[in-house]
């Protein structure tokens, strides 16, 4: 994060970026085609290296996407006024630079809305219009299929064939806790009276909650994703393609002695105790072209316990007990409301 003696006021307690001097792209970005006969160990392989890879030959219809995409722009670009019928975001419903309820801003505005079992958005959800609803809903129920596919992809890599469904049942169950987001960057003039090295922070760094998470954006940059190793690598924008995000509640693994260094890589997780790992993304404000970008979060129900799978447990890597304790989903999004966005949630869950 970066100071400046004089910090435009527009930017409010938006905190500033250092631009990282890496090549612009990175070009790692594992590509899964769903549509190859390797494609379910290329996912597993993906989460566990990275927890983050892009979906192409996934089978949405693009006209979906693009009437989605094109119904988000309409409503962002509505006055102000009726935007904030929406609003304001508690969770869900329309924000407005605020994420969450501690303190996090950022250069963006968005709609969140919570989605029932069934892939529709639930009736409480406070959504704009019907032509909206309807587009969500198509868009959900199509990019779903994508999410249950990657579940079951990871599901039979760890424990075979007849437990395919052990995670992807806990979102198709009644209840299950699923959540999708719109965001809108607009273009951040202020970049330009900014030094070179300095960016400013469209959605602050964070992992997902969520089991996985599907994101799709227009072809304006600005996601980046952390290594290992803390470097963070803007991701080329692909706007034929989803991208998935391993959530905290799929990863947790253990670690006999949590060092700085480790802390930092919060490569830890439960339900596959370290399997897979959830991986820290942000973006970063462009100045001169919007961004929209579509994320459909797939998590289980409150009273889910997120615990190792038992198979899972004292399988090697060096493991003798899970070092978390047992908890629900419900339990830790509690927890994650009164933590900050860049905060370890996982933390207050260690043994
Ligand atoms: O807008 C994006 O590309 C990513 C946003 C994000 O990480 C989120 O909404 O959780
Ligand atoms: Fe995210």
């Amino acid at each position: 994060m970066v100071v400046l003696a004089t910090t435009p006021a527009a930017l409010d307690q938006i905190s500033l970026l250092r631009s990282s001097p890496e090549p612009l792209f990175f070009p790692g970005v594992p590509a899964v085609d769903l549509s190859s006969p390797g494609a379910a160990l290329a996912v597993v392989d993906a989460c566990q290296r990275f927890g983050f890879f892009k979906v192409v030959n996934h089978g949405v219809p693009m006209g979906v996407v693009d009437r989605l995409e094109a119904e988000a722009v309409r409503f962002f670009a509505s006055p102000q006024v009726e935007k904030d019928a929406s609003g304001p975001a508690n969770p869900l419903g329309y924000g407005n630079k605020r994420i969450g309820r501690n303190g996090d801003m950022g250069w963006l505005e968005y709609l969140l809305l919570a989605v029932n079992h069934q892939g529709s958005v639930s009736k409480a959800s406070p959504v704009p219009s019907s032509s909206l609803r309807e587009v969500v809903n198509e868009y959900v129920g199509a990019v779903r299929g994508v999410a249950t596919w990657v579940l079951e992809a990871v599901a039979e890599g760890l424990l075979g064939v007849a437990r395919r469904d052990a995670l992807s049942g806990m979102v198709a169950d009644a209840g299950s806790d699923q959540v999708f987001r719109v965001n809108h960057y607009p273009p951040c003039p202020l970049l330009e009276r900014l030094p070179d090295s300095c960016s400013v922070t469209g959605f602050g760094e964070h992992t997902d909650p969520q089991l996985v998470s599907v994101l799709r954006s227009n072809g304006t940059p600005g996601l980046q994703v952390a290594l290992r190793d803390g470097r963070w690598l803007p991701v080329p924008p692909d706007r034929d393609a989803f991208f998935v995000i391993v959530g905290d509640s799929l990863e947790v693994t253990k670690h006999p002695s949590p060092s700085i260094a480790y802390i930092h890589l919060l490569y830890q997780k439960v339900l596959t105790n370290g399997r897979m790992k959830s991986v820290r993304h942000r973006v970063v404000a462009n100045s001169l072209k919007p961004r929209v970008s579509m994320i459909y979060f797939a998590g289980p129900a409150p009273e889910q316990r997120i615990a190792p799978l038992p198979e899972l447990l004292g399988q090697g890597h060096g493991e003798q007990g899970p070092l978390y304790r047992d908890f629900t989903w419900g339990d830790y999004k509690k927890a994650a409301y009164r933590s900050r966005l860049g905060d370890d949630r996982l933390d207050p869950f260690r043994i």
